[in-house]
């Protein structure tokens, strides 16, 4: 971890810039733990294969207009109303060309977008209708990733994909999709997730899935503390064990600021803090579903204050009209962060992924530090009067 204070100086970047501009954002090495597949399909992609399936029901057949559609209907101030724009995108991801055509696009998306390491989920069991076995669903999606990582390849991109099966929260199938992400832990998946509604299913429904995994030695993480509080966040780590908190943002209900500034940490929060359990925040999300009311109140700004292990996230692009730029481009905006910041939350992430040690330390180390050098360096190769000579040819 560095070691800069929150609000590190204009260090990052040349003097006088307040913080990264929008291309150093979009170059800057980025991770990210926390996107859906099934909320990230380009709109256009989306129109073709309710063409391909026979799909009527899309709400807009051009590509723009779908996917303000999408934004907009997402847009609702609730968990449940937002989750209800997945019909359609799950409704055209049932067969093995169009899910392979979907992760291909999620992996050059990323990689277009400078993000170097992504783990990205989906839920199997949403993916059956047409006939597919679990087994031939999650084959299809590793085949596109693999597909999408050459073709960033190619285009100069440099980027990793690892999937995390979703078990959704309302259902009953996450005994054996756990048991499939422990099937093809060697063969692209890297952990496991719940998600879904979350006020009335909490996460010891599914503990046998969870107990599974920690016998097995397996990672995942719970979706928490987004549409229900502490109590969601409590179980998810203290009855089920996860490694990770999907969102955790109402981990803020246990943190006290008073008047004078000091804060003050209850237990729950302190555990988060000292056993530096990674919070996959989404900022764009947390607004339209109501966690969160503006960005300037988000409360990553006190979270990465406060030195919590802190990460940034997309949840769904398609949804929330984002990307990983996007987010960071925001949180500069709004709390005037530098790259010293966004290196900050980057090795944050990095540091919290599922895949082993040794690849998570050559990718700080070798990928993410080098990347964030290069940026803050670059101001002093700017020509300037100063530096093109150009003030004493006129003397
Ligand atoms: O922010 C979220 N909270 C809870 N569930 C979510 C969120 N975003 C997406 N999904 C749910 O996860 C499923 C598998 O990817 C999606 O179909 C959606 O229902
Ligand atoms: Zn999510």
């Amino acid at each position: 971890m560095t070691s800069q204070t929150p609000h590190a100086s204009s260090r990052g970047s040349a003097p006088g810039h307040q913080g990264p501009t929008t291309d150093q954002i979009r170059r800057a090495p980025k991770v990210l733990l926390h996107d859906h597949l099934d909320g990230g399909l380009r709109p256009g992609t989306v129109i073709d294969l309710a063409r391909a399936v026979g799909y009527d029901a899309l709400p807009e057949t051009e590509p723009d207009k779908l996917g303000i559609w999408f934004h907009e209907a997402a847009d609702s101030g609730s968990l449940e109303r937002y989750l209800e724009t997945f019909a359609h995108t799950c409704a055209v991801m049932q067969t093995r060309e169009a899910l392979k055509r979907v992760a291909v696009e999620c992996a050059e998306d990323l990689a277009e977008d400078g993000v170097v390491y992504a783990e990205v989920r989906y839920a199997p069991e949403q993916h059956l209708e047409s006939g597919l076995t679990l087994e031939e669903v999650v084959e299809a999606v590793n085949e596109g990733f693999r597909e999408g990582e050459r073709r960033a390849r190619a285009n100069g991109h440099r980027i990793r994909v690892g999937a995390l099966l979703t078990a959704m929260r309302h259902a009953a199938r996450a005994l054996e999709i756990a048991e499939l992400a422990n099937r093809y832990r060697d063969s692209g998946v890297v952990g496991f997730d719940i998600a879904g509604a979350e006020a009335g299913y909490p996460p010891t429904r599914h503990l046998d899935a969870f107990e599974y995994l920690k016998r097995e030695n397996n990672h995942f993480t719970i979706h928490a503390g987004e549409g229900f509080g502490l109590p969601s966040i409590w179980q998810a780590l203290q009855w089920c064990g996860a490694d990770r908190l999907g969102h955790g943002v109402r981990i803020i209900d246990d943190i006290d600021v008073a008047a004078d500034g000091s804060v003050k940490l209850g237990r729950l929060a302190a555990y988060v803090r000292d056993k530096r359990i990674p919070l996959e925040l989404c900022p764009t999300s947390n607004l339209q579903t109501g966690a969160a009311s503006s960005y300037a109140e988000h409360p990553i700004g006190l979270l990465r204050r406060l030195h919590f292990r802190a990460t940034v996230n997309t949840d769904n692009r398609l949804m929330s009209n984002t990307s990983m730029s996007r987010e960071f481009e925001l949180l500069t905006e709004t709390f005037g962060y530098t790259l010293d910041d966004m290196q900050w939350f980057t090795v944050n992430a990095m540091k919290s992924a599922f895949i082993p040690f040794d690849e998570r330390l050559a990718m700080i180390s070798d990928v993410i530090k080098p990347g964030y050098a290069e940026l803050k360096s670059e101001w002093l190769f700017q020509q300037t009067a100063a530096t093109s000579g150009s003030a004493a040819k006129k003397g």
